[in-house]
């Protein structure tokens, strides 16, 4: 059972909230299978996989090194890495890219939701990737190489024959062969210039049309019919068992089937030291924490939304037979009575869909607590309204975790930005308030700011943990202190990051992201 908060709750997020309420909208760079944003010859859904194969292909599986670890970030320059694909897609994860979401998770979610909008069968999102912070080995197939070699290149990457004609076959059915890329396979070096590996259409389908059209020959595809044999290694691949294999991907639920199997194993391939979670799924209920702060009548402001999960085939077919309430303890575990209730948004009719249909609906709340008795935890009591009846949910037995020994004072907190010749320096101010039980002398608080760092020829930053110490205000209010860190400098790279509150050794508030301060003043309070 899942249980909140959970350290992939973010990817998980980045996985089902494609729009609607709440979006984040991964799937804007796929947002129909050929989708390219108007670049002549681009077909983001195809460079998303490419890299990902390309990222994978220099695994040594009996090792354990190599695999997705997204290593093909420094690797771009290459000659085997031919193509401004993989700039690309790296330029698309760039407002997904976090601690929380490496680089090589947001690669296997490249791949899986590709497959979702080009027509693949479903395949599972493992995520717990650990991202290479340097060059891997050199050694992605290329077209001139002959049979054996690629042959012991997918070998190498834990693929038998037949495998390795599966794996070639799925990759093989998005895309295509860019002039600007392999001129001497396409005879033709003008910009935009593109030879598909299918005919027509399909092209934008993950189908087996490269398959038919191999054992028709008749096919689009130039490392089938190339003019010069040495290049044409799809040829050799998909010969190589005397077609046994290809006769039986001429079966699409086969086809579908088989690449639904190795383009897992593709994305799962990864270093020996990485543990992947189990599959992501829906999350039937999560809960979001906004806001949870003191505000200036000495209260406690709490605000949020539930998520619930709704549609056919799940346990709330309807969401408009649904209303939501919360129940809460308070700081010391004492049950309340209290509800706290909650409406739907109008925005976005307060719902929002993910891949493969996915479909969510949200009740928001926004609430005082007194802040003598704070809070606990809380249950999620979810009504079907036409039975009148309620599910309780309780996290796995221990309800909601909520701590309100240091809340984060988000409205007397900002960020703003000025410019210093060609670059733009920020200023970040981050308010707290420590529950004044939790004030003894030698438990630090500080701040852990994900700082961005540049790296040279690499299009994402990597992250550094930078520690600042807030600083107290001598401000009391209703049993807390108030503690600040002031105006600390931040560099333009870091404008869209996140950071964590730590008290002592403990986090206390986890993973929140700067750009919302970026928007306001900071308030006064007390
Ligand atoms: C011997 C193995 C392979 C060779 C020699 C090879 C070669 C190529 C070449 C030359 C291109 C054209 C790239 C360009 O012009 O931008 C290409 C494109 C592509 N390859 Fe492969 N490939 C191999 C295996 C794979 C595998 C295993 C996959 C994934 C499962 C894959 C996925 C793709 C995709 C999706 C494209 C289209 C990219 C686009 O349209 O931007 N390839 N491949």
């Amino acid at each position: 059972g899942y249980v909140w908060p959970d350290k992939y709750d973010y990817m998980e997020d980045i996985y089902m909230l494609q729009s609607g309420f709440n979006r984040m909208g991964f799937i804007d760079g796929i947002l129909s299978c050929g989708f390219g944003q108007r670049v002549p010859g681009r077909q983001n859904s195809a460079e998303w996989i490419r890299t990902a194969y390309h990222d994978i292909a220099t695994a040594d599986v009996e090792a354990g090194t190599g695999g997705l670890d997204a290593s093909i970030q420094f690797e771009t320059e290459r000659g085997e890495n031919k193509g401004s694909a993989f700039n690309n897609t790296f330029g698309h994860f760039s407002g997904y890219y976090s601690p929380r979401s490496s680089v090589s998770d947001l690669l296997a979610l490249a791949v899986v939701g590709s497959m979702a909008i080009c027509g693949g069968y479903e395949i599972p999102l493992r995520v717990g990737r650990i991202d290479a912070t340097e060059a891997g080995p050199m050694g992605v197939p290329e077209p001139q190489q002959d049979l054996p070699t690629h042959t012991a290149k997918f070998a190498k990457q834990g693929f038998n024959q037949t495998e390795m004609i599966e794996l070639v076959a799925c990759g093989h059915t998005l895309g295509s062969i860019h002039g600007a890329n392999f001129p001497e396979i396409t005879k033709d070096n003008s910009t935009g210039q593109v030879s598909h590996f299918e005919y027509g259409e399909s092209a934008t389908v993950f189908d087996n049309t490269v398959v038919h059209e191999y054992l028709a020959s008749n096919t689009s595809n130039l490392l089938v019919a190339g003019s010069n044999d040495t290049l044409n290694s799809d040829k050799r691949i998909f010969g190589a068992d005397k077609n046994v294999t290809m006769n039986l991907l001429s079966d699409n639920t086969y086809f579908q089937t088989r690449c639904q199997d190795v383009m897992t194993r593709m994305i799962d391939t990864v270093p020996k030291e990485v543990v992947l979670s189990d599959p992501i799924i829906a999350r039937d209920i999560k809960p979001y924490i906004n806001l949870l702060a003191l505000n200036s009548n000495g209260s406690i402001d709490f605000s949020g939304y539930i998520r619930v999960r709704y549609g056919t085939n799940t346990k709330y077919p309807n969401a408009d037979d649904l209303s939501a309430y919360l129940t809460y303890t308070d700081r010391n575990g004492n049950n309340f009575t209290k509800i706290i209730s909650t409406t739907r948004p109008t925005w976005q009719a307060g719902t929002g869909a993910g891949f493969r249909g996915y479909t969510f609906v949200y009740f928001e709340w926004d609430t005082q607590l007194a802040s003598e008795s704070g809070i606990g935890s809380f249950h999620i009591h979810v009504t079907t309204k036409s039975t009148n009846t309620t599910q309780e949910y309780n996290n796995g037995g221990n309800g909601y975790p909520v701590q309100d020994k240091v809340l984060y004072q988000m409205k007397q907190s900002c960020a703003s930005y000025t410019p210093n010749g060609a670059v733009y320096d920020g200023s970040l101010t981050i308010m707290a308030a420590v529950r004044s039980t939790e004030v003894p002398g030698h438990k630090q608080l500080n701040l852990h700011f994900d700082k961005h760092v540049s790296r040279q020829g690499v299009v994402l930053d990597a992250f550094e943990t930078q520690i600042e110490a807030f600083n107290a205000t001598g401000k009391t209010l209703t049993g807390y202190e108030l503690f600040k860190i002031d105006g600390m400098y931040i560099g333009a790279d870091s404008s869209g990051t996140t950071f964590s509150v730590v008290l002592g050794d403990t986090t206390v508030i986890d993973f929140k992201s700067i750009n919302a301060l970026t928007q306001q003043e900071c308030a006064t309070i007390g």
